[in-house]
């Protein structure tokens, strides 16, 4: 298409009068992974219980027809929501889309070979692939408490299911030449005011101890470990918080995992990005969108979403920062939802990389905050549209909303029918 050339020219030249080169800035974005979630998909419902209750404190709203049943079907629909959005990505996915041919395999006993589909699409694929142990929507989880339970044997078995994920997230790492992010997050609190807080602190302290006590090639797999403030039935306790977990992954170099949907409403995680990483070499994030309860809705250009790649991109963080999707809205067509979110955190990406921010802070320095605050209203205005068109032209995949032709042909094609 000639015009998006033309355009793109236009802007190239209007950058470099801001001392941005465009080109650069695209060599840089093809090469950052964004970490695409499988629980997209199919509202979290994995394929050990397709039918099964959400539980855990998360849930799902929308009845949208054509969700993923099978592990073919899933991977059917990541396949189609790829090919919509440029650069390649990674797939993060949860212990419990284990590919077991049907066979009931408890989560304690999972192998390797149970993801070896997996890894194979993903070796296909050219991709990484992430991973996480699944502490909720089973049985052992039912009263809200799994590695700080007070029943020892609870406490056992989720931690065997630590051990096993890790070794799970392991093997993909060597299989495909690409560490593994094993990200840990348990719902473990309370709906009303407990009487012991310590408790479960300790015991959940113990259990990571246990967990992690196997040394890992961080070549093959890293260990995130996730806060959240609140959740649907633990409203007023939840034993892994903030404090819990930066004091954990600082003192045990652990990744922090910072979900975008896991703080108090006017709390926003780009300001937690440079202050964490003067204390952690890596964090792993979840980006989100927050709205009212809900800590998952589906991404799209915010202010904030702009703010945290402002954050990685100025801070020079691109090798300590991995990059990760957490959403789920089945009201919607469960591609489309991922397509909008990749693509809006892929394009947020591109304007911090297209930001001018030597000019910017050179009048920071200078105590110039008229004009810092002038300029940074005026690089609103470049034409970054022009070279996120460009760059999708470039990387074979529709450029504008001509993706959401191609979603509806697949929900007529293949949805339709399941
Ligand atoms: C399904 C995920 O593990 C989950 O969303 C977790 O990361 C979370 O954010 C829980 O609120
Ligand atoms: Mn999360």
């Amino acid at each position: 298409m000639p015009n998006i050339e033309q355009a793109y020219q236009f802007a190239r030249d209007q950058y470099s009068e801001w001392g941005v080169d465009t080109e650069s800035a695209i060599k840089q974005l093809v090469r950052i992974p964004i970490s695409m979630h499988c629980w997209q998909g199919d509202d979290v419902s994995g394929f050990e219980n397709p039918d099964g209750e959400l539980t855990g404190g998360i849930a799902v709203t929308g009845n949208y027809p054509g969700k993923a049943r099978t592990p073919d079907q899933l991977r059917a629909d990541l396949d189609q929501a790829m090919a919509l959005i440029p650069g390649a990505h990674r797939l993060n996915l949860h212990a419990s889309y284990a590919d077991t041919g049907g066979k009931r395999v408890e989560r304690d006993e999972l192998q390797p070979e149970h993801f070896q589909s997996w890894i194979d699409w993903a070796k296909q694929k050219e991709i990484g692939l992430d991973f996480n142990p699944t502490f909720f929507s089973h049985p052992k989880s039912a009263d809200g408490f799994t590695l700080s339970h007070q029943d020892k044997g609870i406490r056992e078995f989720w931690i065997e299911h630590g051990i096993c994920c890790r070794r799970i997230a392991a093997a993909m790492g060597k299989a495909l030449q690409n560490p593994c992010i094993t990200n840990f997050w348990m719902p473990d609190g309370s709906k009303d005011t407990p009487i012991d807080r310590k408790g479960p602190r300790e015991r959940l302290a113990a259990s990571l101890n246990t967990i992690f006590a196997e040394s890992i090639d961080p070549k093959l797999n890293k260990d995130a470990v996730e806060c959240k403030l609140f959740g649907l039935g633990s409203e007023s306790y939840v034993v892994g918080s903030h404090e819990f977990y930066l004091g954990y992954a600082v003192r045990n170099k652990k990744l922090l995992c910072l979900d975008a949907g896991h703080f108090h409403p006017t709390e926003v995680i780009s300001d937690k990005i440079s202050a964490v990483l003067q204390w952690v070499d890596e964090i792993l994030l979840h980006v989100s969108r927050g709205v009212r309860w809900d800590s998952d809705h589906v991404v799209t250009f915010t202010d904030e979403l702009q703010a945290i790649m402002q954050e990685i991109v100025r801070g020079g963080y691109l090798e300590r920062v991995h990059i990760g999707l957490d959403f789920f809205d089945a009201s919607i067509n469960r591609i489309a939802a991922w397509v909008i979110g990749t693509r809006a955190t892929s394009r947020a990406l591109l304007h911090a990389l297209l930001e001018p921010t030597a000019i910017l802070r050179k009048f920071e320095a200078e105590g110039n905050l008229t004009a810092r605050l002038a300029l940074l209203e005026e690089i609103k205005n470049l034409p970054a549209n022009a070279v996120w068109d460009y760059y999708c032209q470039n990387n074979d995949v529709p450029v504008g909303r001509a993706w959401l032709d191609e979603v509806q042909t697949y929900e007529q094609q293949i949805l339709s029918k399941r």
